[in-house]
């Protein structure tokens, strides 16, 4: 085990799917796969391990903010040797055509966190997805008719923010939502070489607050997490 997670050796999978909800890993885990197993419940950040359409996949919440994906997803590289996670988080919207439900697919993630400005000394690092899981995730999603955006991201640290316009500067840059993780999820990959991409499900809108939120932040998210679990079982 390591110091925050409690799995043994080999019971995590190359791949994981990573909302930051545990609650919705777990709700993931006990409806599509076919013997889910709890691996770790250390703090209650779920993490379980079973198969989906015959692949071995483990599924495991990483909390909010960067700060906690952190220390969730270095031990997954560091100590389990994890090859490969998607994210399957929840994000705002902050361009007009975006609506609820639809998926964003981040290629890149901005951030206002001082996690990267401290790591690489005051400059900038850009922290992209990797290109042939995106591009496979695009593919699927397509074929699947799913409607989803492909941009960059903003990465936040508080979810209420000190200036609740500013997102209207990020959007005026083409960014196209707002989350909490992506930017330490894409370093950590290209700092152990590993695969990482986030996939968003749009669950309210900063532009046109008047949109029904998603409310079910469990069970909400079937269209991203039959997406994730197709990528995972192309290899
Ligand atoms: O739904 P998840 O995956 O937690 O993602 C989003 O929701 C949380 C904020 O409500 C932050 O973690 C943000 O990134
Ligand atoms: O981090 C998040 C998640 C959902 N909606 C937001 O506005 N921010």
């Amino acid at each position: 085990m390591s110091i925050h997670i409690e799995a043994k050796s080999g019971e995590i999978a190359g791949s994981v799917l990573l909302p930051g909800d545990p609650l919705r890993a777990k709700f993931i885990a006990e409806t599509y796969f076919e013997n889910p197993v709890l691996v770790s419940r250390l703090r209650g950040m779920y993490c379980y391990t079973g198969t989906y359409q015959g692949n071995q996949v483990s599924v495991m919440g990483s909390g909010m903010g960067q700060a906690s994906l952190s220390i969730y997803v270095n031990e997954l590289f560091r100590d389990y040797g994890v090859q490969q996670v998607i994210r399957v988080g929840s994000c705002g919207a902050i361009q007009e055509r975006i609506g609820i439900k639809d998926l964003i697919l981040a290629q890149g993630a901005c951030t206002n966190s001082s996690m990267n400005s401290l790591r690489f000394r005051g400059m900038d690092y850009a922290p992209l997805a990797d290109f042939s899981l995106l591009a496979k995730t695009h593919g699927l999603a397509t074929q699947r008719g799913d409607r989803i955006f492909v941009g960059g991201v903003l990465s936040t640290d508080s979810f209420y923010d000190a200036d609740p316009e500013v997102w209207k500067l990020w959007a005026s840059y083409g960014v196209l939502g707002i989350e909490m993780e992506t930017a330490e999820l894409y370093t950590l990959a290209a700092k152990y070489g590993r695969q990482a991409l986030s996939i968003l499900t749009v669950s309210d809108s900063l532009v046109d607050p008047s949109r029904d939120a998603l409310q079910e932040r469990e069970t909400g998210f079937t269209s991203m997490a039959e997406l994730a679990l197709g990528v995972v079982t192309q290899g």
